[in-house]
Order: structure tokens, then sequence, then C-alpha cells
């Protein structure tokens, strides 16, 4: 069971309120100077990736009170509990293993009792082997084609990990090209059809559930589209697999369970790109790639349990995200990768985050009386320069910030590269220093500005700066490092969990929105008005009724 601590409740809470009062008037530049060492001290290095946290509000004594408030929380045995495949998702009496999919020391990993590593072998055996076998054009459709597009169709979990890790690793790309459909409107399946051929195309049904609405209505229409383009049900077995844990429903839908690929309740939706839902990326990137980027995680598992919170990059991205949303009332972390690839990163963790962490009950069952999960969002670099930067820079929000970058790019153009990084480092460096007003009167003096110009242009132009960041500066994204930097992020959502004393590993928060959709779905098709809701619920729908096609 792990620990119930309200860490509000605190030694290393207390002393961090009373060490507040201090940082907040201390400004990131005069650390710097204060501290000719302050890289070195705050940051840390892992293979060929670089956390450099030293643009944070933050000084030694901040640091040492956060790890001590990691200690007070129990956070070491709350790993060891993870890893050990204790039950820690204590509200569906599940432990919480995607780390077991990774492992790749292949070390036994227990639950109840039994080994769960030879069947994450085999599932990742029969991975290898199918994927192998589409790519190299070995497995035919019905009429004898080679398969030439691979529909992926799932939601959520089931979706946005496969979605995210093909984009960024585009450029390791396999013949095969991967499409996604998740949205239940009918457009993002149409859309895809229009593009595939029944003949060439392989459709994988991703739902741990198999029972998702949305996945389940985008499975039927892609199910009778391809028998409506003269394939037969027995030809559904060539063009048809399964990514879930339901074998049941998966044989009922009529997939062949020789083309299940399986995996297990221990593994929660959001974390599960690392199993049989990683399918699709096999397909995308080949097996070989698949398999460093579970080596990258693995690694990065690696260093999480065994590293000291000090130098733990997890850890410390964790405490300084308790740091900003506890102490300095911070509402959102926005991620800002500047790698054209990796475009759908923020995407990915606005559910990895918000989905473990957006509870405001903790593990007693009791209303907490602090900030959990912070909004998270982001878009990649230069593009969100040009659209939201301005808030980070001069709004009245303290926005931390999380830059990641390769120095190595996939596609060496000309100088797009150093374009890219000149902005990456000038962006940091800026929000940390800002621009004073002197400096901006200086600089309006050389332009020619007369002194009123000055005067009531100059508050316009002041920056404040002291906005904190982390830099993450990554050789090249590769799979391996894709990997690490997942896991990192991943850790972190677990890390916080423990502090806020929140269930991670649910999301019953998703559930109320499904249970009405439910109810209103007859009621849609039902003749006449509806009067069951509220005014506003009920003249809404009886609108769309009266104006549907
Ligand atoms: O994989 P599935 O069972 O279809 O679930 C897909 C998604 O469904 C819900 O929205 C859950 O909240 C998500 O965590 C999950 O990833």
């Amino acid at each position: 069971m792990l620990p119930r601590i309200n860490f509000t409740e605190t030694d290393a809470y207390l002393s961090l309120s009373e060490h507040f009062a201090d940082i907040a008037e201390s400004h990131i530049h005069d650390l710097f100077s204060e501290d000719p060492d302050r890289f070195n001290k705050f940051s840390i290095h892992f293979e060929e990736i670089l956390l450099d946290y030293s643009k944070n509000r933050i000084n030694e004594t901040t640091r040492t009170l956060l790890v001590g408030l990691a200690n007070e929380c129990g956070l070491k045995e709350a790993i060891t509990a993870m890893f050990s495949g204790e039950k820690i998702n204590e509200t569906e009496g599940r432990q919480v293993l995607h780390t077991a999919l990774r492992n790749q020391s292949n070390t036994p990993v227990m639950v109840d009792g039994q080994d769960v590593m030879p069947e994450v072998n085999r599932v990742l055996a029969q991975m290898e082997q199918f994927s192998n076998s589409v790519i190299s054009g070995e497995w035919k459709g019905h009429t004898g084609k080679q398969i030439t597009d691979v529909v992926n169709i799932g939601i959520g979990g089931s979706d946005l990990g496969p979605v995210m890790v093909t984009e960024a690793l585009k450029s390791y790309g396999t013949r095969l090209k991967l499409h996604f459909v998740s949205n239940v409107d009918g457009s993002h399946i149409a859309e895809t059809l229009k593009k595939t051929d029944p003949e060439t195309t392989l459709f994988l049904v991703a739902s741990k559930t198999f029972t998702t609405q949305e996945t389940m209505a985008n499975a039927h229409t892609a199910r009778n589209w391809f028998l409506g383009h003269g394939a037969g049900q027995k030809d559904i077995a060539l063009h048809f697999a399964a990514l879930s844990t339901n074998e049941k429903a998966v044989t009922e839908f009529g997939i062949d369970a020789a083309n299940m690929f399986g995996f297990w309740d221990w593994v929660g939706g959001r974390y599960s790109l690392w199993s049989a839902i990683g399918l699709s990326i096999c397909l995308a990137i080949g097996f070989d790639n698949f398999k460093a980027l579970l080596g990258g995680a693995h690694a990065a598992d690696k260093h999480f349990q065994e590293t000291s919170f000090e130098k733990n990059a997890p850890v410390i991205l964790a405490l300084l995200g308790i740091w900003y949303n506890n102490f300095f009332a911070a509402e959102s972390h926005v991620i800002l990768p500047y790698d054209q690839y990796m475009h759908r990163f923020a995407a990915y963790f606005q559910q990895g985050d918000m989905e473990s962490n957006g509870k405001s009950v903790d593990r007693n069952g009791d209303h907490v009386t602090y900030q959990t999960g912070p909004v998270i969002w982001g878009e990649p670099g230069t593009n969100g320069q040009h659209a939201f930067y301005q808030l980070i820079h001069q709004g009245t929000k303290l926005i931390p910030a999380d830059f990641i970058a390769p120095a190595q790019s996939h596609n060496p153009i000309g100088q797009h590269h150093e374009l890219l990084m000149s902005n990456f480092f000038a962006q940091a460096e800026a929000l940390m220093n800002g621009k004073t007003r002197s400096e901006v009167v200086d600089e309006l003096v050389k332009a020619g500005k007369s002194a009123e110009e000055i005067a009531s242009l100059a508050p316009f132009k002041v920056f404040e700066g002291n906005r904190p960041t982390n830099s993450i500066l990554v050789k090249k994204i590769t799979p391996r490092t894709l990997g690490t930097l997942i896991a990192f992020y991943e850790h972190k959502i677990f890390v916080q969990g423990i502090i806020w004393n929140i269930f991670s590993f649910d999301q019953w928060g998703v559930e109320l929105g499904k249970q009405l959709a439910n109810k209103i779905l007859p009621e849609l098709k039902a003749d006449g008005p509806v009067h069951s809701h509220d005014n506003s619920t009920n003249a809404l729908i009886n609108l769309y009724k009266s104006w549907k096609a």
C-alpha cells in the first residue's frame, strides 16, 4: 500500500514555505552572478541527454528541501512498490508495471506470484515476427498484394503514444504508410479510407478494453468498408489485427485470436505504447528500432530506481513542478520541443500527465487542500514563438517551460538547424534575463527616438524575466533517446502523484461524460423533443433534432 501523507503537513513543506519567501524575491540572473558553478550544480547528464535546470528559481537549499520533501513522502518506498508489482493502482486493484514491458534485463517481475517476463517476451516475439513479415512483403492481402498502408484504430492511450512516437521517429520509417483514426467523428475514418486501398490495407484495432465506443464504431466502419469492397469474411484474418487485453471481445468482433496481440490489465492505457499497442510503431519504424525505444526507456527506469534524488532526472523534473505548482501557484506547464517531428509530444503528455494527476481526492478519500496536476500544453518551436510566447514573456501568469531540442537534425538542410537552435537558446535566455527599463531606454536612444517617445514606449518594452525553464538538449532524437525522454516524463508524473498523495493510475474522471452520452444517444434517435435534462441541454438537443439531416 502506498503511504498516506499530506505533504503540506511535513517538516520539509514548512521549511520550503519559509524558504519560498527568500527565493520569491530573487532573480535567476542574480543567482548566476552569485555562483559561477551554477550550471554544473544544476544539470544532469544521462547518456546523450543533458537536463539543464539551472535557469530555475531555486538554489541549493531549495533542492535540498525538495529532496527532503520527497523523502518524507516515502518516494523511495513508492518506487520500490511500483517496480516490484505491488497493487499501487489501489482503486482498480491493479499493479502498475509498464516498466516490465521494457525490462530488457529480463529479471523476474512477479504478479500474483507469477513471473510475467515470459509472457512479455512471447508477445514481443509475436510482434517481431508479424511486423517483419508485413514490412518484408511476405504477408499478403487477400488478393495477393503486399500491404502498403496500416490504419491504427484507437483512442486515448491506444492512439496518442503510437502517433507521437511514429511522428517523432519518422526518419526511421519503413516502406509502410501509417494512418491513425481516433475520433468518433465519421470524418476521421472517411478521410483515411479515401487514401487507402482495401486490397493493401492492414487495420490494427487498438483497444485495451475492446469496448471503447469510438474505437468500436470506427472498427465496424472499417470492417464494413473492407467487406463492401469485394472482400469476404475469411479475408478479415489477412487485414485485421487486434491489440487488446480482451480476447473474448476480439473474437466476437471477428478477429482471429491468432491475430491478437495481447497485454495485461497491469498496463495503464496511457502507459501502453510499450506493449502490443506499440505494434503500429513496430510496423512504422521496424522492430529493431522499437526494441531500441524500449531499451532507452529501460535505461531511464534504472536511472530512476538507482540514482540519488539530487541527480535523478525525473525526480528533479517532478520536484521543480511541485515547487512552481504549490509554492508559486503556477497553473500550467508548457512543453516546447524544438523538433518538428516531436510535434505531438506535448499532446501525448496532456493525457499522460492530466489523466494521471488531474485528481482532487487524496489516497485517504478526502478532498485535497492543495493544487494537484497542472494544465499541460505546448507546441513545437518555433511555431509557438509566433503564437503564444508573448504571454509567457510578458503575461501575468508564471508558466514554467521545458525546452527540448536535438543537437543533430535528421534533415541538415542549409542553415535550418542553426536557425532553429539559435531560437532554442535565445528563448530560455530571454525568459530568464528579460530586459530592464534602462536597457530599453538605451535601445530607443540608439534608434533615435525622442525623450517623449521613449517615455511613452518604454513600459511596453520591458521584460521582467525571471521566467523558469528547463533545457533538455539531446544529441539526436533516436529511438533510444526518445524512449528515455518519454520514460523520464512518465516517472516525473509518478513522483508528483506520490507527493500529492493521489492515485495517478486510475481515471474515473472520464466516466461521467461517457455515461451521459450513452443515455443521450437513444434520445437522439427517438422521435419528438426531449424534456429529461436541464433547460440548456434540452434546448440544445431539440434544436439539433430539428436541424439534423
Ligand atoms: O484502449 P481503450 O480501452 O480503448 O481505452 C482508450 C482510452 O479510454 C479512456 O478514455 C481512458 O480514459 C483512457 O485512459 C484510454 O486510453
